[in-house]
């Protein structure tokens, strides 16, 4: 029997250090140099990238990170790393190590693995946090851990969890948080799940994203029955000029009101941890857009970040795919 611990490394993409434009420039151009997130030649990518996307986008982003960053850091660091603590308190007696770090930037993914390595953990849980399963988040993960270790002798025993944009307990977390939502605030007259998007020759490859999302969107759907309230699905943060899977976030928001739509509650299940695109894009953004077209009400439901119900049902997760491991 192997007793030494388990290390459990969650993962999510990665946000910069701060919102210097030099820190936010450097992120982009780590994450978006990835030819898993960009699916095109590097020849004609770089190019656009460093001539156009780094010297624009880059400045542009600075009051938008600025607004949301917190006494601590970017959001996205803020919540990953609180989840991470409260992962280890959940699990404290069952000989796991628990980490963090981002498939981009810092904390840094191979010194993560690392650190578990000295602590003497020679089997490693890579938990991408990631609940629906895309290539160019999970998959880039998984690339990654593999390269990291290319050059180690002894190599740790890995297991990866794929998804689990189905699994009971992700499901309960988020239908528990939006009917307490609605039982000290009233319902809406819809709800909107956003979920990330992606450029739709992705899903026209294969990339089962998209299913991924309709499945935890039906099952909030049966979740949430008993309140009667329609919920409909929607993708943002649509990024270049190619096509995108739809309906976009924005433009579905802005057609409510004309559909007699005024009153209005936005969740993004894919995100278990707020940042950049659900603060700023779909709290602040969004709700503007739809003010503007003459909704009255918006109502943004924070993702799962540290909630204790969460951290149990990521601690059932893990436990599930520890399995014999342990
Ligand atoms: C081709 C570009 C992009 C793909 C594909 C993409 C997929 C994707 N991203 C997330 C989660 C996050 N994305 C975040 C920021 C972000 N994403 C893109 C582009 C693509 N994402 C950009 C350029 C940025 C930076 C911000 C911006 O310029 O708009 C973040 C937040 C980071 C933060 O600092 O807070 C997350 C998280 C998923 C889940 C996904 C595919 C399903
Ligand atoms: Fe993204
Ligand atoms: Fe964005």
């Amino acid at each position: 029997m192997n007793t030494t611990p388990i290390g459990v490394l969650l993962v999510n993409l990665g946000t910069p250090e701060s919102f210097q434009v030099k820190d936010i420039r450097q992120y982009l151009k780590l994450f978006l140099s990835d030819p898993r997130v960009v699916e095109l030649p590097k020849w004609l990518w770089q190019p656009i990238l460093r001539g156009l996307i780094l010297p624009f986008r880059a400045p542009k982003l600075v009051h938008k990170y600025r607004s949301i960053w917190l006494k601590d850091g970017s959001p996205l660091f803020v919540y990953t790393q609180a989840q991470a603590k409260a992962l280890q308190q959940e699990l404290a007696t069952e000989n796991v190590v628990v980490d963090m770090a981002m498939r981009y930037g810092n904390p840094d993914l191979g010194s993560a693995i690392e650190r578990l390595k000295k602590q003497a953990c020679e089997r490693i849980l890579i938990v991408p946090m990631y609940p629906q399963y895309a290539a160019s988040t999970t998959a880039t993960l998984f690339d990654r851990v593999a390269e990291l270790s290319k050059t180690w002798r002894e190599q740790p025993d890995y297991r990866f969890i794929k998804r689990f944009c189905a699994h009971p307990d992700y499901i309960q977390s988020l239908s528990t948080k939006i009917a307490r939502y609605w039982d000290k605030n009233g319902t809406p007259q819809r709800l909107l799940l956003s979920f990330h998007g992606l450029p739709q020759r992705a899903v026209d490859l294969g990339d089962p994203y998209q299913q991924d999302c309709q499945q935890t969107a039906a099952l909030l759907r049966d979740a949430l029955s008993v309140y009667n309230v329609p919920i409909d699905i929607s993708f943002q943060s649509q990024f270049g000029k190619a096509k995108w899977i739809e309906p976009a976030t924005q433009a579905v928001l802005e057609a409510y009101p004309s559909q007699g739509i005024k009153q209005v509650d936005v969740i993004c299940p894919g995100f278990v941890a707020d940042c950049l695109e659900t603060l700023e894009e779909i709290q602040l953004g969004c709700a503007d857009a739809f003010k503007q077209k003459g909704g009255e009400q918006f109502r943004y439901i924070p993702c799962l970040n540290d909630d204790p119900e969460w951290i149990k049902a990521l601690a059932n997760i893990v436990r599930e795919r520890l399995g014999s491991w342990s």
